[in-house]
């Protein structure tokens, strides 16, 4: 098998989070969902969701698939890290992503919804593409699209191709040499707990020095922001005229006519440039003269985190063979 679908952003405005048609069910139920590496949670809005917590999702209904089953006394519950959450129960069904289709995948449907799900009509719900370990199905714990699509595909592998502000491609069982340029930079992915987790070789902010320090982190689709350790942020918007560390915005801000150097990472002996555009995320609201920043500091997480503002500078394979790998190529 090999399939592909479009990653569309959500929002014209900036790159909060891009979601992908999925189809679930006989007949086929068509949701739009937000494929995400840094959870292993497979949920949509679905016909158990009050009609409260529902404002234009489009919802999956069990009931009106004829190869739903649902998985008796199984329940789920997440919670991520911007403190958004949901519940509810599960049901096997047919799933599919840009043709590759899972006969019976575990389909998590919410009973409750935190608020920032319901006010974002654009999400009918996640695919978690992370490591099965991290999915929260009690008493027993569900394999992801991934991980029950592999032996189907013809290689055990999905990229990421995310882009600024147009939609771009996740692809499932291939690698499109069309779209990057230059050799994949392979490296070695850390399993525990969970994430695609992979250790970056260093930083540069403009056309400063570059420096080689290990970063280790996570690579997120399912984050808009980049994460990174203080020093590293710090050195970047220390370059940024006016920027400041907002309390009340919760972040790095600065001036929106502020001229942004861009942000190197390196993969191995590669490097990665994020454009000063992405570095600028949006305005804090709507026409505000100040925005906020696309790299911010990780240290109330926990973790760092790579998401979709560093993830759409580069082409990213992500490699599900033993041991499991990640590739980053130039575009
Ligand atoms: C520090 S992980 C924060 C991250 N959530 C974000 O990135 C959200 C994404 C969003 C927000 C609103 C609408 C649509 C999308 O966006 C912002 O939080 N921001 C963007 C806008 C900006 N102004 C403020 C910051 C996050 O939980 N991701 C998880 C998946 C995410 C959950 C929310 C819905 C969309 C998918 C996941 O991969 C990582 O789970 C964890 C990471 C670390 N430990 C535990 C969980």
């Amino acid at each position: 098998d090999t399939g592909s679908a479009a990653a569309t952003p959500i929002d014209p405005r900036f790159d909060i989070a891009y979601v992908t048609p999925v189809t679930i069910g006989t007949p086929p139920q068509t949701l739009q969902l937000d494929l995400d590496t840094g959870s292993s949670d497979l949920w949509v809005f679905s016909s158990h969701t009050p009609a409260s917590q529902v404002r234009g999702q489009r919802i999956y209904a069990p009931d009106k698939s004829t190869t739903s089953k649902l998985l008796n006394g199984h329940t789920w519950s997440i919670t991520y890290g911007d403190g958004s959450g949901s519940r509810g129960n599960v049901y096997t069904d047919k799933f599919t992503i840009g043709g590759v289709t899972v006969k019976s995948q575990a389909i998590e449907t919410a009973q409750q919804v935190s608020s920032s799900f319901t006010t974002e009509d654009a999400i009918d719900g996640l695919v978690g593409l992370g490591f099965s370990t991290l999915n929260t199905v009690s008493p027993n714990g569900q394999l992801t699209f991934f991980d029950n699509a592999k032996p189907n595909l013809d290689s055990p592998v999905f990229t990421a191709d995310l882009k600024y502000m147009k939609p771009g491609t996740y692809d499932f069982g291939f690698i499109d040499k069309t779209k990057y340029t230059g050799e994949i930079t392979y490296v070695p992915v850390e399993t525990d707990p969970g994430y695609w987790t992979f250790t970056s070789s260093g930083y540069g902010v403009g056309s400063g020095t570059f420096s080689s320090s290990p970063i280790t982190g996570i690579a997120d689709t399912g984050t808009s922001l980049v994460y990174l350790p203080t020093a590293i942020v710090t050195a970047y918007y220390r370059q940024v005229q006016g920027a400041t560390n907002s309390r009340s915005y919760g972040g790095y801000v600065f001036p929106c006519n502020s001229t942004l150097p861009a942000f190197v990472f390196g993969v191995g002996e590669a490097k990665f440039t994020i454009p000063p555009s992405y570095m600028s995320y949006a305005a804090v609201t709507d026409g505000s003269p100040t925005c906020f920043g696309g790299l911010q500091s990780s240290s109330g997480i926990g973790v760092n985190i790579w998401g979709d503002v560093a993830l759409k500078a580069a082409f990213v394979v992500f490699n599900g063979e033993e041991p499991p790998t990640i590739g980053w190529a130039n575009k």
